[in-house]
This record gives C-alpha cells, structure tokens and sequence, in this order.
C-alpha cells in the first residue's frame, strides 16, 4: 500500500576489471577473467570458461568495463545519469565493492591524471551552469566520513567530538549520523578542497596486496535543498552519496584486526542484500526457478550462462552425478520465512539503508583483480553482484506534484514503524517455548497449554492490528500533511498578491513588496555576543536596520533582492507601519537572524578547522527564539552596515550615505 506511489527501481550492477601488472600475478601466470559481449549481454567469464577443475562460470552483468576503459568512459556510462538525478531532486547512491585493490578507490577518486567518479560528478554538478547550483535554485551541502572499525569519524571536522560519532534513527531522517558536519559548499572547487582535506584523515594502511590501501567504508554526501524565489524553507530535498567501501580480504593472507572489523562489516551487507533478494528473478532464468523448485531436495545448482548445469559435487553425494555444487535457500522461500531486513546489524548497513532496498536510485560497480590468485575471491565478489542485481529500491514518484515532500517523509515513516513491528513479530514468533519466557508464563503454559496457546494467538492478533491501526494512522497523516501543504501553497499565493499590490500602491522604485518598512529601524531583542551583531547591531540600543538585512540580501536566499527590496533613498521620511507589516518584518527579521547566524557559524567552524580563530567560534550562542519588533522610525540614526568589522558598537560617524 505505502509503495503504490513509488517506482521499482532494481540496484544497476556494474563490473570493472583492473588491468594487471606484471609484479601482480603473484606467481600465478596471467589473467583469471575477460569481458565478452553475447546474445546482447555483457558477461564477466573465467578463463576456464566452464572446463577443468579451473572453471567458475561466467555472469552477465548490465554493463562491464574492461581494464582499458577509464573512469571518464565508467562515469558517462554508469554514474552521470545518477548525478543528473540526484541534482534533479531523487536519492542516488554509488557504491564501489571489492577486494582489496581490485580498483574502488581509483574508481571513486582516481588520479590527478584520471579523475574518478567522485570529481567528474562534482564537475557536473557545478559546472554544468555558469551560475552552477543557484541557476536551479539549489543549496548544497557536503560531508564526509568514514567508518572504522564500526566507529564513525567526521572527516572534515576535528577534535575529539568528531570521532565515534552515533548513528541514529528518526522519524524524519531515517538513520543519520548525529553530529556530523554539513559543509555548505557552492562550487566544485569548496567540495575538491574538502575532499581533499578530509582525504588527509582517511586511515589507509600497507597491506600486502596494496601499498595504499584503503581501512575504512568512505562515505561522501551531497545534500541538494531546493528553495523558490519566495520560500525560504526547503521546497525539496535530495542526496547523493558516494562510498567507498573498504575491500573485503582473504583471512588466509590478512588477518588484522581491521581486516577482522573490514570482512565482519561486508558480510552483515551481504546479509541485507540475500535478504532483499525477494525471487532472485534478476538472476535466475525461469527455467532455472522451476528447476531450482522441482530439484529442491536435490540443489543442483550453478549460476552459469542463464542456464542449469549440473556438475560433480566436492563433497560426497548420495546420488552419484548430482552433487552440491552449491546448496542454497532459494531467496523466494528465504524471504517467506522471514521478511525482516537486518540493517541495524552494522552502521555500514544503517547508513546505507536508503541505498539498498529503499528509496535510493543506486548503482553498485563491483572491481575485479584479474590475478589468477585472486579468482577466489574475485568468484565471491561477482556472486555477491549477481545476488545484488535482483534487489530493487522503491523511487517516490518526484516528478508527480502530487507527492510532496511530507507525503514522502510520511511514507518512509510508516515503512520504518511497520519494520519495527515486523521484527517485534518475528521474535515473537521466534521466540523459544518456554525456556527464554518469564518464569510466570512458563508456569502458565504449563498449568494450561491450550489456553496459554490461546493467549499467545491473540497476543499476535492484537499486534497484527496494532500494525494495521498503525498503517492506517500514518496514512491519515499524510493526507493532513498533503492538505497542510496546499494550505500553506494558497497562503504564499495571498502573500504573493498582497505584495504585488504594494508594487502597485507604491510604485517599483519604492522597494518591491515592502516599501514603507525600509526607512525603520527594527529593534530586536537579540542576546549580545551573536557572531553577527558586531556588523549590523548596535548592541547598546539592542537595534537592528532593516537596511544592513538589505545590504546583506545578495548573501542571504530569504531577502535576495528579487523579492524584498528596498531603496532608503526613495522612501518618504516616515511612514506608518500597520500591525500586519510589523508581523512580516519579525518573521523576516528572525528568519535573517537564523539564517545569518548559521551561514556565520559555519564559516567560522570552518575558520576554526583551519585554526585561524578559534576564540569567535566560542562565542557562539544559539540562535535567538523571540525577537520583539518594534517599529519605531528613526532615521536619524541609520547608519550603513559595516561588513567585517569586529563585534562591538556600530561606528556613529558613518552615514547613511555609504549603505
Ligand atoms: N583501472 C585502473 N587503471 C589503472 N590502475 C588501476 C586501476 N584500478 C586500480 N589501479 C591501481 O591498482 C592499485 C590498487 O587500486 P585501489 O587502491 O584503487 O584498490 P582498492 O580496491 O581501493 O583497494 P583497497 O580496498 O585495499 O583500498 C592502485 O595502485 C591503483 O592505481
């Protein structure tokens, strides 16, 4: 029901091969894997291509770039569409799996010679128009961390507070990571540069397979916020991440402990995704789902070229000639038995739970050594593909108007409540008889099987409903929220009018949708010591001109120009201010106060990063709830906003003149 406005979207795999240095073969001769293009398909095969105790088998993929294609080739032909998508207003997702060394990393970030996915998407981003993002009317913000050993570290922050950073879960966001540092960024060169300095914390380490290997998951967010002309809150919202995922290692070589927390956190993916796979019909032929039926007992079973092959088992078989090439669960029935998705299992999971299974357009390049030594677990990386190929993510309709942003917030609330009372099921269905019950109920059963059989039936009972009263309350939510929202449309249109009239009244070269406002002062009760009232606020009268929040309008989206201007010189010496106004310019006043107050903040943490001034960035306080307005004219005391100055009184010298 909550998925009918939603399109299916299957995760799109992608398979590159690395090319293969001749230092690399460790000591077995030459390539494992080529690429070959057949029956319209794209198919990953093993030298051995299905002959000898060499064989593996092939695996078609929807698109495999061989190791002379470049990360340009890769990032026209997989990742652009995703970019466009998510600047376009959907999540999207890029994750980069694989052994170690197999190529993620150059994949993601490439070299000053070869940029990778990560820098081309950002050209795209910013460099598509002149005016980069503003052209679209969207804000960008970045951030960047990394998990290792299942502990969270913000990349482009410092100090002890950005490590082990908690990854939590809200009706709203979903899971998040709290505390994370959210960098706004307005051109592709802020985001290189915080890449850069983020790549600076990044734990890589030498490995054997890999002098600069990476030891953590590397997660890189985009958040896109739309804003229209008039609207200062969010009118949208979208991301895109890019993660590098740490490589999976093969125990027999590399026993570290990261490698320990590396494999433990790849296997806990491994588990969402077979889970996810709800008939794995991406990757089973149906001739193959009926025999994989019809053969259950027997599970015969290779993945190879969309076909059944039955091969000698290396165990020993009952049936001589029909061995256990590979015993499985068919997903189908796996999925039956029990739908829940374990994502709290890991933080990785967690925080790519939108990416896999949920509303995320995502696509997945899994790398491939194409050393001999590695086949192994190269076959294990292309299985973990072919499985990944065959779980589809739900994409809310965003081109439909009709789903509005809370609607979508509503949705993805009611799947979390309804995961949650799903996993509430399974363990209680799960839950041992007896022995883990407290000791009154087992007594209970005991004394009266059948009637405490009864009561456990009904205790399901009352919670199936619990679920449908749940469901039916959340959508009832949405439509509140829906109708709010067209409320709250009908409203900005009024607003709209009422300013177009005062364009009308006053005349254009009065100053747009509030001339009579610009020649007051505003007086706002705003706590001293505000990183911005050392500019604009004369902390003595507590009082604030409307014209610096003019001056100041090219830097904040609230009060750009197009739609609040004003122009003190034309103004009339005093003019009345009516009631109505007077709410309008403290909800501006305060929305400017956030607005700069944030903006300021940020700049300064970023300062503080960089340990230019780390005693301003104690002087913060938060920002102020109530402003009182009053609207007392009082030119004589206007004075131009003095950008750059150091907190303290506004100098009395400068005139009006110089605003
Ligand atoms: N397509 C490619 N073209 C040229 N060189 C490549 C390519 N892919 C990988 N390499 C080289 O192989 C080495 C290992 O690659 P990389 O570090 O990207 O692997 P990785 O999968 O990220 O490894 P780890 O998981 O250990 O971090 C690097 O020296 C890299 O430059």
């Amino acid at each position: 029901m909550l998925r009918s406005s939603s399109k299916r979207e299957p995760l799109q795999v992608v398979v590159r091969l690395r090319p293969l240095a001749s230092s690399e073969t460790g000591g077995t001769p030459g390539k494992a894997w080529f690429i070959e293009h057949r029956d319209g398909q794209q198919w990953v095969c093993h030298q051995g291509n299905g002959r000898g105790s060499d064989a593996k088998g092939s695996f078609a993929f929807d698109l495999c770039f061989d190791d002379e294609a470049s990360n340009k080739e890769l990032f026209d032909d997989a990742a652009r569409k995703l970019v466009q998508s998510a600047v376009a207003g959907s999540n999207a997702s890029i994750l980069a799996y694989g052994q170690t060394s197999s190529g993620k990393t150059h994949s993601i970030l490439g070299t000053p010679y070869e940029p990778g996915i990560l820098p081309l998407a950002v050209e795209e981003i910013f460099g598509f128009q002149e005016d980069g993002l503003r052209a679209v009317g969207k804000q960008a913000k970045l951030s960047y961390y990394e998990i290792f050993n299942e502990k969270v570290t913000d990349l482009l922050a410092q100090g002890h507070g950005s490590t082990s950073l908690p990854v939590k879960e809200d009706a709203g966001h979903g899971f998040f990571v709290q505390g994370l540092r959210e960098a706004p960024v307005y051109s592709s060169e802020d985001v290189l540069r915080l890449v850069a300095r983020g790549e600076e914390r990044r734990r890589y380490a030498r490995t054997r397979w890999n002098d600069y290997s990476s030891r953590s998951h590397v997660i890189f967010t985009l958040s896109f916020e739309a804003r229209g002309p008039r609207m200062e809150a969010p009118t949208g919202r979208s991301k895109l991440n890019i993660v590098d995922l740490a490589g999976c290692e093969n125990h027999k070589h590399e026993a570290s402990e990261d490698g320990r927390h590396i494999n433990r956190s790849l296997f806990f993916l491994g588990e969402v995704i077979s889970r996810l796979c709800k008939d794995g019909s991406r990757s089973m032929s149906p001739i193959r789902r009926s025999l994989w039926h019809s053969r259950k007992q027997e599970n015969v079973f290779t993945p190879r070229h969309g076909s059944l092959e039955v091969r000698p088992s290396r165990s020993s078989s009952p049936v001589r000639g029909v061995g256990l090439r590979e015993v499985r669960t068919p997903p189908s029935a796996r999925r039956e038995k029990n739908d829940f998705i374990p994502y709290r299992d890991s933080k990785l999971t967690r925080v790519l739970r939108s990416s896999l299974g949920g509303d995320a357009l995502t696509l997945l390049l899994v790398t491939v050594h194409p050393a001999a030594c590695f086949a192994e677990q190269s076959l294990t990386s292309l299985r973990f593909a072919t499985k990944a190929r065959s779980v589809d993510n739900y994409i809310p309709a965003a081109s439909d108007p009709k789903t509005t942003e809370a609607e979508r917030r509503a949705m993805s609330d009611a799947q979390r409540i309804i995961e949650g009372l799903q996993e509430k099921l399974r363990r209680l269905e799960s839950r041992p008889r007896g022995g883990s019950l407290p000791d009154a109920r087992v007594r209970r059963i005991q004394d009266d099987p059948n009637h405490a059989a009864d009561a456990l039936q009904k205790e399901l009972q009352d919670l199936r409903m619990e679920l449908k009263e749940k469901e039916r309350e959340l959508a009832n939510k949405a439509r509140l929220l829906s109708e709010r929202d067209r409320q709250l449309g009908q409203l900005r249109e009024q607003l709209d009018l009422a300013t177009r009239v005062s364009e009308r009244r006053h005349g254009p070269d009065a100053g747009g949708g509030l001339p009579v406002l610009a020649d007051h002062w505003v007086s706002a009760t705003v706590p001293e010591g505000l990183p911005y009232a050392g500019e604009e606020f004369d902390a003595a009268s507590h009082t604030w001109p409307l014209t610096s929040l003019a001056s100041r309008a090219e830097d904040i989206p609230c009060l750009r120009k197009s739609s609040f201007v004003m122009r003190q010189q034309a103004l009339p010496e005093r003019s009345p201010v009516s009631e109505t106004q007077e709410e309008l310019v403290e909800k501006l006043v305060k929305m400017a106060a956030l607005q700069i107050n944030t903006s300021k903040a940020q700049k300064m943490a970023e300062s503080k990063m960089l340990g230019e001034d780390a005693k301003e960035v104690e002087q913060l306080v938060p920002v102020p709830s109530n402003l009182d307005v009053s609207s007392t004219p009082r030119r004589a005391d206007l004075r131009a906003p003095r950008r750059g100055c150091p907190p303290g009184p506004p100098s009395k010298s400068r005139g009006l003149e110089e605003g």
